[in-house]
């Protein structure tokens, strides 16, 4: 990417609370257009939280979320979801007794419930025209995915580096301008995660789609990412390119015990 464009999201003086945990104090940031922004930080620092208030899940007690300069902070998260904001969860989140096609159909059809123009085009030309062209729209992202020779499988007997591919093939099915993407290599082997940042990088590059995610593999982070921004205790300590965070001494100190240079130096070498 040669340089970020305008931003696509702002998260302006967020702050978080339950009962007495600030999950985030005061945090800004912003993600431009085009870039791969990911989110990092040792357990409970509220990497979750933030996706979480920019999804709509969570509503912050302060601040705004301001998505293509419109205001979104007190939007419900289907208002999000139709605007162009898809998401993948740390957890999955999909239907097990449903087929992968089946699952990817859901996506389509959620975005066709939340859309009006989709929806009166249903009445003018029919449920079969509109039902091929989801069914396309599946199969092109089926293909890119590499996920064809599973598509009748049955989404609960695949292994989980697939359903995260698959849980991603649905994020995708809401042809989203943004996706948030929580720890999309969590419990992958090395291959799978290699996959994976091969995938997110091409969402990116070939659909234009902008990233914001949040992974614990550092390494793989630093390997793809355009900008990094750093949590700790619910306070951004940290915010640039890889390189500029790695060097950080407050990141140093928030990973303490985690061998966060350890990890970096020994992927540089490789
Ligand atoms: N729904 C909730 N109710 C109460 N406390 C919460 C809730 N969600 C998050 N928290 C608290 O907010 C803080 C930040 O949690 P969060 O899950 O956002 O961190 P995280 O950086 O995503 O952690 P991890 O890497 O372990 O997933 C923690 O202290 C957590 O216990």
């Amino acid at each position: 990417m040669a340089d970020a464009g305008a931003p696509i999201l702002e998260v302006a003086d967020v702050t978080l609370q339950f009962g007495g945990v600030s999950a985030l104090s005061d945090v800004s940031l912003s993600v431009g257009e085009g870039e791969i922004f990911s989110i990092i930080g040792p357990n409970g620092a509220g990497k979750t939280s933030l996706l979480n208030c920019v999804s709509g899940r969570y509503r912050p007690q302060q601040g705004a979320i301001r998505f293509r300069g419109e205001d979104l902070t007190r939007a419900k998260p289907n208002a999000r979801c139709a605007r162009g904001i898809g998401r993948t969860f740390q957890n999955l989140a999909l239907y097990n007794r449903m087929s992968v096609l089946g699952n990817i159909l859901v996506g389509r059809h959620n975005q066709l419930r939340n859309n009006f123009i989709t929806g009166s085009l249903y009445w003018l030309t029919g449920a079969d025209r509109e039902e091929i062209e989801h069914r396309r729209a599946a199969e092109t992202i089926i293909d890119f995915l590499e996920i064809a020779h599973i598509r009748k499988a049955t989404t609960g007997t695949l292994s989980y580096g697939l359903r995260k591919r698959v849980e991603l093939a649905r994020a995708m099915a809401l042809e989203p301008a943004l996706l948030l993407l929580d720890e999309p290599m969590a419990g992958m082997n090395q291959e799978e995660k290699e996959d994976m940042a091969r995938f997110i990088i091409d969402l990116n590059e070939e659909w234009g789609v902008t990233i914001a995610m949040i992974e614990h593999d550092i390494g793989a982070v630093m390997d793809i990412s355009h900008r990094v921004a750093v949590l700790d205790f619910g306070q951004r300590i940290a915010l640039g390119t890889p390189e500029e965070v790695m060097a950080d001494p407050r990141v140093k100190q928030a990973y303490l015990g985690e061998d966060i240079e350890a990890e970096h130096d020994h992927r540089a070498a490789s």
